[in-house]
């Protein structure tokens, strides 16, 4: 294979690339988001500096289907976003993420560092109830519930489409061949082209089991303030660094330390 030919590819391995180019346009995204109030000195720790807490200790517990997206195909996602600021501005941190497909799963951490695990997440309308789950390893880690379509928001697509714009911020650890962390970045995402279709807003409860290696309920839930349910087409373009921790290392250290490398 000629190295031109292998400088255009879209992912790893070269025989059957895990996933395509872009762009990822993803149509009839469905989302069902509690969000609830946590202990700040949880979040605190759980946030990677420069991110700061904001005033409110929240989180939202998210559950989303994608029965259609390009490169990807149908899958469904479950875990945590942390609300926090970075250099002044609001943003999403998303702090855990479990799927159940191999592509997404491989593009989410390769080029934006979104921090996905394999899992078995599933949203679901059961007769009056919409419903999430989360099982890890076999296990029920998480259960959300929501009052089906109670109240509309359809003369308020603004706040559906404000909340979908808000900034996304990953942390993206990547090893290089010596195994120390060569890439280890904040990267911002902004989604583009949204066109929201549905969006509601009812009572909702979540349940969060401790597991290990599925940590969601290292934020307990201490009241639930609300639940959101939309239904967005939408386009999920490249990122952008915010933050290069070692860059910040590399400028940060002496000459002294320098020369002994
Ligand atoms: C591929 C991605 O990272 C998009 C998503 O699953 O949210």
């Amino acid at each position: 294979m000629r190295s031109e030919d292998l400088l255009k590819l879209p992912s790893m391995p070269a025989a059957g690339p895990s996933y395509p180019a872009g762009p990822y346009r993803f149509i009839d995204r469905e989302f069902l988001v509690i969000t609830y109030e946590t202990d700040p000195d949880l979040i605190r720790a759980g946030l990677p500096e420069p991110l700061e807490p904001i005033a409110d200790p929240i989180v939202h517990y998210e559950w989303i289907k994608m029965p259609d997206s390009s490169g990807f195909g149908s899958y469904t996602e479950s875990g945590l976003v942390i609300p926090a600021r970075l250099n002044g501005e609001d943003v999403n941190f998303v702090c855990q993420m479990y799927l159940d497909d191999d592509p997404p799963i491989a593009a989410g951490r390769e080029i934006w560092g979104f921090p996905k695990k394999y899992a078995h997440p599933k949203l679901e309308i059961v007769k009056d109830t919409l419903t999430g789950t989360l099982e890890y390893a076999g296990q029920l880690v998480a259960m959300g519930t929501m009052g089906y379509k109670h109240e509309s928001m359809a003369g308020n697509g603004d706040v559906t489409r404000a909340t979908l714009s808000k900034t996304q911020v990953n942390l993206k650890m990547i090893p290089g061949v010596d195994g120390h962390l060569e890439i280890c970045q904040l990267v911002a995402i902004n989604l583009t082209d949204i066109v929201v279709k549905g969006s509601w807003i009812g009572p909702g409860r979540l349940h969060l089991v401790p597991h290990v290696n599925a940590p969601v309920a290292d934020f307990p839930v201490k009241r639930v303030i609300g639940a959101h349910h939309y239904i967005a087409d939408l386009t999920l373009p490249f990122g952008r660094v915010v933050h290069d921790y070692n860059k910040v290392a590399a400028d940060a250290a002496t000459p002294t330390e320098l020369a002994a490398e």
